[in-house]
């Protein structure tokens, strides 16, 4: 007799048959999984199921960095897709984009590009979008040394100085006609305003002229910012000959040429000065189109430079630099106003540090830990650009997958700065995370990278932050705030608009309540 311990025991002890069946069923759905995930022996990152044609498209939103989040959630941090038949390598954890944009960074130094940003920017003659090669060496060269030098940033303290002396007497007259100010608009126009001062000398926000031209700048960034069905599935690319998309694009190029070959006449013929915003003595060599214009004549990089180039370069940074300074701002200015506390922390470092005197220097800005980290954290919870992309230059494996050559890599640094592997409470506005923490945006620490890493990263974060940080120390030092009428700051509407940079939905109002200038 077996005992009952032995029959509990005999349970669990599989026949032979039983074995071989389990062994057999494994192994069938091991090859099928491979056969799936493989292509000539090669392993492909995991993947939601495609539809034939569109590939992923279907899943995507307009907030597209949102629906990959989600798609993320359920199939890993480094995610297959196909958009049409291109396949689409997502990548959403710090581990992943530490693989792209650290280990592999020359492999995947080149940028993926729309036909529209082929023509807007000269056939890639810009930085952001040519290939990789000696030509954008130079270019990066010529800007991270010569245009966005710390020296040259600090350069232009006087033009920030002004804007945003203009910018605190447009809140003083809201806050004594008890008016609410729309913080969006300001935003743009100040940003706008330095770095036009900068590039061209003279701002274009006044007169019939400037006001056109600034239009343009929007509809540029508008159409470069679109992505036609046809990039992905060829054989649907007349739909935008017909629905008049290309004859836009031509008009807007063209328009902008005119343009800016103007501005560069007028700097080559040095009729600067008689413009009525021309900055009053300031020497000439420091604004970007004229430093342009002395490397095109002299020829001095090794590469030759023409107009189109000039063109283009001057495009990305207005294109690059604008929008972007002045979502920061918008998402910071919401948060603070959203966080009553905060506001309050801000002031009382400004103020401990300012004691009686009112204009905040650069030499304040560094005593200034918690605005930092305010920065920071907004940067973590809003990048304003918050998918940018890489291509693949040779096959490479990235995390145990293979990538093949010419595959687009998306980077979602929204989705990074929201990872719960990487962040406390991810969804909470708390700067204080930032105060004992080395964690910086620069490009080294890949779970907060709104620049970018890299051989790629952005050249601009000196130049967007002296502004950014100027601005949002002068607007909680000088006055106090409060919601519209009928609101509550609180509950400010966080709804983001779609875009390649990421603004609120509707414009920011609040009302100054006090001013102390
Ligand atoms: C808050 C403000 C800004 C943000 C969030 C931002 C973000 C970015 C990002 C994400 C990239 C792509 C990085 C990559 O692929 O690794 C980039 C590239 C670039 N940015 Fe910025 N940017 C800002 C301000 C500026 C400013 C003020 C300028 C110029 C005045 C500028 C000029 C450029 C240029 C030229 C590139 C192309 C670099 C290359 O391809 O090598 N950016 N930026």
């Amino acid at each position: 007799m077996l005992s009952l311990e032995q029959q509990q025991i005999d349970k669990f002890v599989l026949h032979p048959f039983l074995l071989l069946f389990i062994s057999l069923f494994s192994i069938c759905f091991l090859t099928k999984w491979l056969c799936k995930n493989s292509s000539n022996g090669r392993l492909k990152p995991p993947s939601p199921p495609r539809l034939p044609i569109l590939g992923n498209l279907h899943q995507l939103s307009v907030l597209s960095h949102r629906s990959l989040q989600s798609l993320g959630a359920k199939h890993g941090p480094l995610m297959l897709l196909h958009f049409g038949r291109k396949p689409v390598i997502i990548v959403q954890s710090a581990d992943a984009a530490s693989e792209i944009m650290k280990k592999h960074d020359l492999n995947f130094a080149d940028k993926p590009h729309t036909r529209t940003i082929r023509r807007i920017f000269y056939d890639l003659k810009d930085i952001a979008a040519a290939p990789y090669g000696e030509y954008w060496r130079k270019l990066k060269s010529i800007c991270i040394l010569q245009l966005l030098s710390s020296r040259r940033v600090q350069s232009f303290n006087f033009i920030r100085d002004e804007e945003i002396g203009l910018l605190m007497k447009k809140i003083e007259s809201c806050c004594s006609s008890h008016l609410p100010v729309n913080l969006s608009e300001l935003f743009e126009s100040v940003t706008n305003n330095v770095i036009c001062r900068a590039a061209f000398g003279r701002k274009y926000s006044e007169g019939l002229a400037s006001k056109k031209f600034l239009m343009l700048l929007r509809e540029l960034l508008h159409l470069s910012a679109s992505v036609s069905i046809g990039e992905f599935i060829p054989w649907l690319s007349w739909i935008n000959r017909v629905n008049g998309f290309d004859s836009r694009v031509d008009k807007t190029v063209k328009e902008v040429d005119d343009f800016l070959e103007l501005v560069i006449q007028d700097h080559l013929d040095g009729d600067l000065e008689s413009d009525g915003d021309a900055v009053n003595g300031e020497s000439r060599e420091n604004f970007f189109v004229d430093i342009l214009l002395s490397i095109y004549k002299d020829n001095s990089i090794g590469v030759s430079i023409d107009k189109d180039n000039i063109k283009a370069i001057i495009l990305d940074i207005l294109a690059g630099g604008t929008d972007t300074t002045s979502a920061t701002l918008e998402w910071a200015m919401t948060e603070i106003l959203k966080h009553p506390n905060i506001l309050s922390n801000l002031q009382k470092e400004a103020r401990e540090i300012l004691k009686d005197r009112q204009d905040i220097t650069d030499d304040d800005l560094e005593k200034m830990p918690y605005l930092k980290a305010v920065i920071k954290e907004t940067l973590r919870l809003h990048p304003p650009i918050p998918l940018y992309g890489r291509i693949a230059r040779e096959e490479v494996r990235v995390m145990g997958y293979d990538v093949a050559a010419g595959t687009m890599i998306i980077i979602n640094p929204w989705a990074i700065g929201r990872d719960p592997a990487s962040w406390e409470a991810p969804e909470k506005f708390e700067p204080d995370r930032f105060m004992n923490s080395l964690v910086d945006y620069k490009g080294q620490d890949f779970e907060l990278i709104p620049f970018g890493a890299g051989r790629r990263g952005c050249p601009g974060i000196g130049f967007a932050m002296a502004s950014v940080q100027l601005v949002l120390a002068n607007i909680v030092h000088k006055f106090e705030w409060n919601s519209p009428v009928g609101s509550n700051l609180e509950d400010l509407d966080t709804t983001e608009q779609p875009g390649t940079t990421i603004h609120r939905k509707h414009p920011l109002f609040a009302v100054a309540t006090h001013c102390y200038l």
